[in-house]
């Protein structure tokens, strides 16, 4: 991993732009989203930021960059069209152990942008570490279509609403599977207000779920690409991931990422999901396609549990 991604609070934090050209103002405006304490320094002010700053968002100083610019601040970006100079902004914050990012030269970088999308609060941000930032626009627009558009709202309203579900379900588990339920309803896919998730949200409430444990015996190919959306589902939900040992490999990846997993034998495949099922958890075994196809099969039979070949 060359670049390590995180979510940085920059409220009210001090971040200096250098320059107050094109690329400044879509710093700038990214920057007024989170809230940044903004200052400009640059000898020409594009009218955009000329705006903002006789709207008092941001401090403007009119002056050419010089070492001492860079003091005082906690991350710093670099937009001049003299890149000489946004090697030296790079180098004077590094001695003052400031943040940098030169815009479009991820060698002068501290930290790289993201593709971004924002539907606040949730927020996806898509890198290539720095290899190809178009393939990385390209992910962008597919997510954009995926992603469906009362996001905003769903994470809004169960946000406000994880005080309450915590009077009513005291363990996390049993929290994450209601909230599990709740988001796969279609009233709930299909809700725009308010009023709609409240409904759905009342009425889920008042009728737990009897069982908790399920078995999920998912088939693995070669490639993860052909695995179906109902398989990555079941991954994604499952508490325990029992996967042949020897293979722990993208598929195991795949799953949820907080789940407890083990490798298995198929001779103490059995004994292993009873034991677990017994627990009440929802345990999916991945199981190559073509080897041992026997174990899943009489698992199938045994067990009741979900079969979902490969394709
Ligand atoms: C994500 C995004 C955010 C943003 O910039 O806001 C972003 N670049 C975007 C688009 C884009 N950038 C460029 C093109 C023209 C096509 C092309 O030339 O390839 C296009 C495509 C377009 O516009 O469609 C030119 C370019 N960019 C960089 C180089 C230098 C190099 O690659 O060596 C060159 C060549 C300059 C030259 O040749 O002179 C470098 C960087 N660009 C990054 C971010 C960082 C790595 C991100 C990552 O990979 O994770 C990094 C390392 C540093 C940084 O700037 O932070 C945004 C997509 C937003 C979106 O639409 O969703
Ligand atoms: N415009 C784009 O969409 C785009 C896209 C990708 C990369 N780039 C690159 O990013 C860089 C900036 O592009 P731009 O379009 O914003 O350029 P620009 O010419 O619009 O702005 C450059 C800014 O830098 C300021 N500047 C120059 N010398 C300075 C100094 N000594 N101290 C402080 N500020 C100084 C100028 O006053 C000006 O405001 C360029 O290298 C460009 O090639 C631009």
């Amino acid at each position: 991993m060359e670049f390590f991604p995180i979510f940085l609070n920059l409220k009210n934090r001090k971040v200096l732009v250098v320059g107050g050209g094109d690329v400044a103002c879509r710093k700038v405006d990214l920057l007024l989203r989170a809230n940044a304490d903004i200052t400009v320094i640059s000898p020409q002010l594009h009218p955009h930021l000329s705006r903002l700053a006789a709207d008092q968002q941001l401090t403007y100083i009119k002056q050419k960059y010089d070492e001492s610019c860079v003091i005082g601040f906690h991350q710093i970006w670099a937009t001049t069209n003299d890149p000489k100079l946004n090697h030296q902004v790079f180098s004077d914050a590094e001695a003052e152990g400031i943040w940098t990012n030169v815009v479009d030269d991820p060698h002068h970088c501290h930290f790289i942008t993201p593709s971004m999308i924002d539907r606040t609060p949730i927020q996806v941000a898509i890198s290539s570490g720095g290899a190809s930032p178009v393939l990385v626009r390209f992910i962008r627009e597919k997510l954009e279509t995926l992603l469906p558009q009362n996001l905003s709202l769903l994470a809004e309203f169960s946000g406000k609403q994880r005080e309450r579900i915590k009077q009513h379900f005291k363990t996390v588990d049993e929290r994450r599977k209601f909230w599990e339920r709740f988001f796969r309803l279609p009233a709930v896919e299909q809700a725009n207000n308010t009023v709609s998730l409240e409904l759905a949200f009342t009425l889920l409430l008042s009728e737990p779920e009897t069982q908790t444990n399920h078995l999920y015996l998912i088939e693995t190919g070669l490639d993860p690409e052909m695995l179906t959306l109902k398989a990555l589902r079941l991954m994604q939900q499952s508490d325990f991931v029992l996967y042949p040992e020897g293979s722990n490999d993208i598929f195991v990846d795949l799953c949820r990422r907080d789940a407890d997993r083990e490798p298995y034998t198929p001779e103490a495949l059995q004994d292993k999901v009873r034991a677990l099922l017994n627990e009440g958890l929802r345990v999916c075994v991945l199981a190559p396609k073509a080897s041992h196809p026997e174990t899943l099969i009489s698992l199938a039979q045994e067990i009741k549990g979900l079969y979902i070949p490969c394709l």
